[in-house]
């Protein structure tokens, strides 16, 4: 069955460094292979190769670790089948789940348990073109809409979508964060705040506990 295995990159406890739910503890498990290409990706050894392994060995290393939270990311991890009943097995667990897409992915089939972590992806990315808008009729309270921003340009972006379609009516929570080393975050939190826009800057919380570059953190 194709829901049997999944094909892992790696799967590994740290601090959540995103989100509304950083500073935790969670074991990440990342998936390999992505359909998009953003310009900016710090994932990119995550496009290729990787382990196949039974869905039922991934779940017993996600739950080893012993953290409440669980986050299923990649690479695009909505690209494999399996991964659906192995967020509903985690959260039967008793996991608290969460789940960074790319906003292309179609994330109809994900467990309603699961905080989906959606990215909307701006024009620096080099795949605005992608993003799938209907998803947007999936996103409640408990999901997040995240921007990742490489620019002014892409920050007017941002702000002209979470105005014209009314993204705070579906979730507060709203995140604009900047790609790590392009966008001065000092810029970002000027503009928010010219435009009074209600959104949560945040920054990459890993990429300053360890080398930015470090893989597996
Ligand atoms: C590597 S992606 C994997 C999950 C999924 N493919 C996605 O794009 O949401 C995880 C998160 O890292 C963010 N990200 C990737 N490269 C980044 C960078 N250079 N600076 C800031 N965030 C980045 C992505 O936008 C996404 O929110
Ligand atoms: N510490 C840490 N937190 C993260 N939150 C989301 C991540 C991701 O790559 O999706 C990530 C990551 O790579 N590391
Ligand atoms: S969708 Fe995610 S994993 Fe794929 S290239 Fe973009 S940031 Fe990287
Ligand atoms: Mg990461």
């Amino acid at each position: 069955m194709k829901e049997d295995t999944l094909v892992i990159h790696e799967i590994y406890a740290s601090i959540q460094g995103e989100s509304t739910f950083a500073g935790l503890p969670c074991t990440f498990v990342r998936t390999t292979g992505c359909n998009l290409r953003c310009t900016w990706c710090d994932t990119t050894q995550a496009f290729y190769g990787g382990t196949r392994m039974a869905r039922a060995d991934v779940l017993a290393r996600a739950l080893a670790t012993g953290t409440d939270l669980v986050e299923l990311t990649g690479g695009e991890p909505l690209l494999q089948p399996g991964v659906f009943p192995l967020m509903r097995e985690l959260c039967d667990q008793g996991r608290t789940v969460l789940v960074e897409t790319s906003g292309e992915a179609d994330v109809a089939r994900v467990d309603p348990r699961v905080h989906k972590i959606m990215d909307l992806k701006a024009p620096g990315s080099g795949e605005s073109h992608r993003n799938r808008w209907s998803n947007l009729e999936f996103i409640t309270e408990r999901d997040e809409i995240k921007f990742v921003l490489a620019s002014r340009t892409d920050y007017e972006w941002m702000r002209d979508i979470v105005r014209s379609r009314d993204l705070s009516s579906r979730t507060p929570k709203l995140l604009a964060s900047t790609v790590f080393g392009k966008l001065s975050p000092r810029d970002l939190v000027t503009w928010v705040l010219e435009d009074a826009l209600r959104v949560r800057v945040q920054l990459q919380m890993h990429k300053y506990i360890w080398a930015p570059e470090t893989q597996g953190v």
